[in-house]
């Protein structure tokens, strides 16, 4: 059986890139013939991500990186504009240097008994199929979101053939394909909504999907099985593979994240009695106003729950808050002294893992879901961009897997009150919930699919041998 190499095509940025070689890492496992070289594109503004790249170098020597050469980003003011058209735009300015990085992967392969075998782009990279058809090889999409997000990505073209612009708050429900409830507008992405390249930017991307040889998705058929279903029903789209939960739960390399700090963390934790603690996280980027970070403090208070907050503010915040405290209500820190703590990054994988924690408050970013469900933690829904208020809606309404705080909430929105807080967290918090006992059976659910014989598991043999033609 020959050798096969695969090029990998992370999205910038380590949310992206960190849910692409989870599944590069996931191809290796199951077969020991492959090979992956990642081309790897550094964006500005964002944390770097070589203590990512060299600690998988060390661990998977068959994974390599070649980091491409920077080029001019497009004009900072797109980013405010359209974070979406920007990543799009700056990608796509990587064209040459991807084209030069795959001719000497293939040269240097020349003599070898190593064939490519095709391509593996991040959903934001889709522009790079053109390369993958001058050399040939087939480009595989890989969605480091949920199946109903491609649900969504894939009506947007044929919406726009018939109504050509972006939508609006205005518009009523949407009936998407394969998603089981008519969405209301206020749930959809800021980007569907975006005059300034970011609708079409989706509407892009989303065309060029149908140009893939296959579509894998980092979810499992147990938890999105109605939307998985509509996809084989309609020939025009390419094989959908549903491999996840692709997870990396030894904890990720951060930056920002010391090891003091992880060591504080899990000490206070060890201290705290089973499922007493809330987490609140809110991802990569996620922050809130100075008044709302108040009334998260006085909800978390009156709640009377232990805590662990990951706190952020904005970069844009006119006056910056050096320290986190300035900016929590009076006495805030007294009064809840013993009771919670605060951080900055945290190791949240551990931390959802750890006995102590009972529920998170969560932005629904995908993989933050995907790490609360395979712990069995239910979340309490307070999305803030990209496609969350999406995720915290279908979490809520189609699967029952969340307890509601918002599914509308956006950066700048109205505040989410003191009291709103409180009342879903002790929702979530009880120990004997119908939510709480439908998330650790969708945990197992979850840890089945990527065991040997499960739907994932199948899912990702059945994607190898399509990619490589080895049975
Ligand atoms: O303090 C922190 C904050 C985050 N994380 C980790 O960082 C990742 C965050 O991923 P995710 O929850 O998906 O959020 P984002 O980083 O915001 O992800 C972007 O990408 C996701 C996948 O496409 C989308 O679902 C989100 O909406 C989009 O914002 C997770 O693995 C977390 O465990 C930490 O370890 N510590």
């Amino acid at each position: 059986m020959k050798k096969q190499e695969l090029i990998f095509i992370p999205g910038p940025g380590v949310g992206h890139l960190s849910s692409g070689l989870e599944l590069a890492k996931r191809l290796l496992d199951h077969d020991d013939g492959l090979s992956i070289t990642a081309l790897v594109m550094n964006m500005p503004f964002t944390s770097s991500i070589d203590s990512y790249t060299r600690s998988l170098t060390a661990s998977q020597p068959r994974i390599k990186f070649v980091h491409l050469p920077e080029v001019d980003p497009p004009p900072s003011d797109l980013i405010r504009k359209s974070p979406e058209a920007y990543i799009c735009d700056f990608i796509e300015s990587h064209i040459t240097q991807v084209r030069a990085a795959v001719t000497d992967i293939i040269s240097s392969l020349s003599n070898s008994d190593v064939r490519v075998a095709g391509f593996v782009l991040d959903f934001f990279c889709v522009s790079m199929i053109d390369i993958a058809n001058e050399f040939s090889l087939p480009p595989y999409i890989f969605i480091t979101s949920n199946a109903g997000f491609l649900g969504l990505l894939l009506y947007l073209p044929g919406r726009h053939d018939e109504i050509s612009e972006v939508m609006k708050m205005s518009d009523p429900d949407s009936l998407i394909p394969g998603i089981f409830n008519p969405v209301p507008a206020r749930v959809l992405p800021d980007a569907v909504f975006n005059e300034d390249g970011g609708y079409d930017a989706y509407v892009k991307v989303a065309r060029r999907f149908r140009d893939g040889k296959g579509i894998i998705v980092n979810t499992f058929a147990e938890l999105e099985p109605f939307v998985l279903r509509s996809f084989s029903d309609d020939h025009r789209i390419p094989p959908v593979y549903p491999v996840g939960p692709l997870l990396q739960l030894k904890g990720q390399p951060h930056p920002d994240l010391n090891q003091d700090q992880v060591d504080r963390i899990m000490k206070w934790l060890d201290e705290q009695p089973q499922s007493s603690v809330v987490f609140l996280c809110f991802g990569s980027y996620g922050s809130f106003s100075l008044p709302q970070v108040k009334e998260i403090a006085l909800g978390i208070e009156q709640s009377g729950f232990r805590f662990l907050w990951s706190i952020r503010f904005p970069l844009s915040t006119s006056s910056p808050v050096m320290n986190p405290e300035d900016a929590l209500p009076e006495g805030f820190l007294e009064r809840t002294e013993g009771r919670g703590i605060m951080c900055g990054w945290a190791p949240q994988v551990e931390v959802l893992a750890h006995r102590a924690v009972g529920g998170f408050v969560s932005h629904c970013g995908w993989n933050s879901i995907l790490e609360s469900l395979w712990y069995g933690v239910p979340i309490v829904t307070f999305p803030i961009y990209a496609e969350q208020q999406l995720n915290a809606f279908r979490m809520v309404k189609e699967l029952g897997l969340s307890v509601e705080l918002k599914l509308d909430y956006r950066q700048g929105g109205d505040l989410v009150s003191a009291d709103e807080i409180a009342k879903s967290v002790t929702c979530a918090m009880e120990s004997d919930s119908e939510v709480r006992k439908k998330v650790k059976e969708m945990s197992e659910k979850g840890r089945e699919a990527v065991m040997d014989g499960g739907n994932s598991f199948t899912s990702i043999t059945k994607l190898i041998r399509d990619m490589t033609g080895n049975s």
